[in-house]
């Protein structure tokens, strides 16, 4: 159970899953193959990881099992016509935000299967959470291969297609807002008086730490709130401030925005 890898898009996620897949094997450098729009990260992926590149789609295609797909939704528009005719008899991975199984059936039309997924950036040190869903079900091999494939970004589940935009929402774009979180504690820190760098290390080891522990002992984020909050201490006064100011609201919109996002996606 190795089929050979052929990535179309070498860039930030795609580089994350060649390396983490070199890591976790079984894959070798001799089995993966890449290629981009001649932006050098093509190159530069070979380069750094062993992997091969081409700009040839004939000799891309040639032995390849498994297309990962890694541009972005809106480069998918620009992939020749006659990937439709290569690719065929091929099973494709997508990680494209919002591309649905139904438009990537059109680009691929004689493919064996599709599958969508989600994975998060994370998954650069194999701590992300990736979602996935196929066109037709899966054989048991595919299936392996595709546990394999996510498995060396972190986490992988299974999930009904029409989930995936809220997926995305929540954890595709969601460590951005935990670094815009960590970015805000870092200002409040320093607005409270503390220089830079303290108040940055104070606030990423604070987020690391919180999510440990709430993985080591499962109650819920509520609970720890409460256990972290003294009846007329400090952290009550910080968080009727948040309250205040609609902090859940808003990022009850913030992943609308984003699922939305994902939605309109699919047709540009
Ligand atoms: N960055 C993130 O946090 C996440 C991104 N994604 C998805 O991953 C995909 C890739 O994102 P990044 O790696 O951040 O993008 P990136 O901009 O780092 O890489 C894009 C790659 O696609 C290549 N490319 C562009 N046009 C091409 C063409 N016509 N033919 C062949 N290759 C072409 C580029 O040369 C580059 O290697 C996107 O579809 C995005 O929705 C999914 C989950 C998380
Ligand atoms: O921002 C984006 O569109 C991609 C998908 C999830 C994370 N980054």
């Amino acid at each position: 159970m190795k089929p050979r890898l052929a990535f179309i898009g070498a860039g930030r996620m795609a580089g994350a899953m060649v390396r983490g897949l070199l890591k976790t094997g079984p894959w070798n450098a001799e089995d993966i193959v890449c290629t981009g729009a001649r932006d050098g990260t093509a190159e530069a992926l070979s380069e750094d990881t062993g992997i091969r590149f081409t700009y040839d789609w004939k000799v891309f295609f040639k032995d390849a099992q498994w297309v990962i797909l890694a541009c972005k939704p809106q480069q998918l528009k620009e992939l020749p016509e006659s990937l439709s005719e290569l690719s065929s008899g091929r099973r494709v991975l997508s990680i494209l935000a919002g591309t649905t199984l139904g438009r990537l059936k059109k680009v691929f039309p004689g493919t064996a299967n599709i599958v969508r997924t989600m994975p998060n950036t994370p998954g650069m040190i194999g701590a992300g959470i990736s979602a996935y869903s196929p066109l037709h079900p899966m054989n048991e091999e595919d299936e392996q291969v595709v546990r394999a494939i996510l498995s060396a970004l972190g986490e992988a589940v299974s999930m009904d297609e029409h989930f995936l935009d809220a997926v995305t929402g929540v954890s595709g774009s969601g460590p951005a807002y935990v670094f815009e979180f960590i970015a805000a504690l870092r200002d409040g820190g320093v607005a409270a008086g503390l220089d830079e760098a303290t108040a940055y290390k104070l606030a990423l080891k604070t987020v690391q730490g919180a999510a440990a522990l709430l993985e080591a002992v499962p109650e819920t984020p509520e609970t720890h709130r409460n256990w972290v909050s003294s009846p007329g201490g400090t952290t009550l006064a910080g968080l009727k401030v948040m309250e205040d100011a609609g902090f859940r609201g808003i990022i009850k919109e913030t992943v609308a925005a984003a699922t939305k996002r994902s939605k309109e996606l699919s047709g540009e």
